[in-house]
């Protein structure tokens, strides 16, 4: 039996201990004000008979509870409680006191009320305190902050029908392809009829993909804004620290108030924190988000496209989303918002430096060009910075010695993995990159580059080898792979043609060059090793393990693989050398412009590659293979 995972925050703990043992005082207190049984209970009629027959020495009546205490001559207690209505207990009281009896009248009324309030009262009142903190703490814990359970709970609507205010595309720089696709949202979202009438299946969310400070939230915000949608804005990571069952019941809970308020947008920041595969957690408190997961999925489902309700999701780690929600009808677009080129660095810190004063020799795409790799969030921060420390120095307008230190600040801050590169470093990456392209383009793959970059590395960068590596082929040729390996070893054959030595940006194709080439030792059968294969799995599983944990390879075997290997990757090398020696002029005038613009779109590289040419393939045995 699988009982429910109690992934309890610890302020959740704290908050359930201190209501259990409210509850138990209050229990406590609520038992102490039950009457104390003062003797036994008796008829109303015997105690009118006891003070007929003069046996009852003292009585008390309590007002409050509609009881009278009777203490007989014997002194033994006992007790009745007495009609409300008053005329027969005066009888009573009357027939009492004339018998003899002390009577009493204890009328507590007042001291009973306030006792109810401390007691009753108080431990209530306490309770629901303690419940507003703890829901209170609980929204402050949202990571980002502005995406809080309260925003879409109270504001629901910071930028509702026709409210003016919110960010729009102006206020996004630098990042044009993306705001290209969100437009489409936009006006799917204003003229939903359009759409319909050309029967054109609308699409539900989309998927912002990009490293954190890019602008993702602010790109939905400016969506909504544009397009006079309601925004309702959460964070995937406040479903997983909430209580179980919680998460499912705020998105069913979200959606419902979206739809009610359409045309809205709903943004989910950091998808990946709820959206993870299934089934594909480490430890406990998976339960919590696979219901709030599926929750999802539902009302992605649940909702018509094109009745002006559009979900946007950002995450920066798109590969372990769970494939469900990629599947057509969710999130079946994805949107990159990169790191910034040069131009929209320059664009962004336009912007951010438009309404501060300047010195006029305060040239943005200077100030944009020693920071690459810098975010939108980043420069932002660079020109707060700025404008802080020139009022600091009493200054009336921000000069370039302030942006520069600013640099220097934001790149040394506590958390930024920003790193400036030095002109060393940005010309071999270029040479680097440069190389890949026109080898790959030598071998005819140069077609599937759309783009070089000198940026955002592992992401566009090993894009040229990725590229060409994962094409959508089932079965490659000997000859296929020897291409492969001769594009992914072109970075580090042009680092020795041009340095003489190569550098540490070789790693990553490095490795997959040995990886690959090992493969055609190991499993393809194509080395001087014959063809077998070595070891039971396929490839990946065989190079995850560890040669010798296959025991039924040799140790002579094992260098015979290893010295393959290597004959494989230099034979590749050196065809990539000769290939590049060929084309050097090419080269460098592609890894000049790298330097100057970073980025190199389509039409700009292909005119470089336009001549390039490609040096005979050869393989390892001497025998010629068709390039
Ligand atoms: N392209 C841009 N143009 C203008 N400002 C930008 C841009 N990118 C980021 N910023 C600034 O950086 C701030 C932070 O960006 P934002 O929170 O939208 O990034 P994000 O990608 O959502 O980050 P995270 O993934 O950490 O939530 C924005 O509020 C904005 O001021
Ligand atoms: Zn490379």
């Amino acid at each position: 039996m699988r009982l429910p995972k109690l992934s309890f925050e610890p302020l959740a703990i704290a908050f359930a201990t201190l209501a259990a043992l409210l509850l138990v005082v209050f229990l406590v207190m609520l038992g102490a004000t039950q009457p104390r049984s003062n003797g036994v209970e008796l008829p109303y009629s015997s105690v009118q008979r006891m003070a007929a027959a003069g046996q009852v020495r003292r009585a008390t009546q309590l007002d409050y509870d509609h009881r009278l205490l009777i203490t007989d001559r014997a002194g033994r207690e006992s007790w009745t409680s007495y009609p409300a209505n008053g005329a027969l207990e005066d009888q009573l009281l009357s027939q009492l006191s004339a018998k003899g009896a002390a009577v009493v009248i204890d009328s507590q009324s007042s001291k009973q009320a306030r006792r109810l309030i401390v007691q009753v009262l108080l431990p209530i009142l306490i309770l629901a305190a303690l419940f507003a903190l703890f829901m209170r703490l609980s929204q402050q814990s949202d990571a980002g902050g502005m995406g809080g359970f309260s925003r879409w709970r109270g504001r629901r609507s910071a930028l509702g029908p026709g409210n003016v205010g919110g960010p729009s595309f102006d206020d996004v720089a630098g990042a044009g392809g993306a705001v290209a696709e969100l437009q489409e949202l936009c006006d799917l979202l204003r003229f939903p009829e359009r759409y319909a009438a050309l029967g054109a299946r609308a699409p539900k969310g989309a998927l912002l993909v990009g490293p954190p400070g890019t602008g993702k939230t602010l790109l939905a915000r400016a969506t909504a804004g544009e397009a006079h949608a309601a925004f309702f804005s959460v964070s995937g990571a406040e479903f997983v620290e909430s209580l179980v069952g919680i998460g499912a019941a705020r998105i069913r809970d979200l959606f419902a108030q979206a739809r009610a308020a359409a045309p809205a947008i709903v943004f989910i920041d950091e998808l990946d924190a709820v959206g993870r595969k299934r089934g594909a957690g480490v430890g406990q408190g998976n339960d919590e988000r696979e219901q709030t997961l599926n929750q999802l999925l539902v009302e992605m489902d649940g909702f018509d496209a094109g009745r002006g309700l559009i979900v946007l999701a950002a995450t920066n780690r798109p590969d372990i989303l769970d494939p469900a929600l990629l599947r057509p009808g969710r999130f079946d677009r994805q949107i990159t918002v990169d790191a910034p080129d040069l131009e929209g660095r320059t664009a962004i810190l336009d912007l951010y430096l438009a309404d501060r004063p300047c010195d006029p020799d305060v040239v943005a795409v200077d100030i944009a060009r020693r920071c690459p790799g810098f975010t939108g969030a980043e420069l932002e921060n660079v020109v707060n910075e700025a404008a802080l420390l020139s009022a600091r120095s009493g200054q009336r307008m921000i000069g370039v010695h302030d942006l520069d230190e600013a640099i220097q600040r934001v790149v040394g801050g506590p958390r930024t993995e920003t790193h400036v590169l030095s002109d060393e470093e940005l010309e071999t990456i270029a040479i680097h990159e440069a190389a890949h392209a026109v080898v790959a383009s030598a071998y005819g793959d140069g077609d599937q580059l759309h783009n070089l970059s000198i940026v955002a590395r592992g992401r566009r960068l090993g894009r040229a080898t990725a590229l060409l590596l994962h094409r959508d082929r089932a079965v490659l040729r000997r000859s296929d792979l020897e291409r492969q390996l001769t594009v992914t070893m072109a970075g580090a054959a042009a680092e020795r043609l041009a340095f003489g030595e190569v550098s540490t940006a070789v790693n990553e194709d490095l490795h997959t060059a040995t990886q690959l080439a090992r493969s055609m030792v190991t499993s393809f059968g194509m080395s001087s090793l014959g063809p077998v294969t070595i070891g039971e799995h396929s490839a990946e599983v065989f190079l995850g393990a560890s040669l010798q944990e296959l025991g039924s390879v040799g140790p002579g075997t094992l260098e015979r693989i290893d010295a393959e290997t290597r004959a494989i990757v230099e034979a590749a090398e050196e065809r990539a050398m000769a290939t590049l020696r060929m084309n050097w002029v090419v080269v460098e005038a592609i890894a000049r412009d790298l330097v100057e613009y970073e980025t190199l779109d389509g039409v700009p590289l292909l005119a470089h590659l336009a001549g390039v040419h490609a040096a005979p393939l050869r393989d390892v045995d001497g025998g010629n293979v068709a390039p």
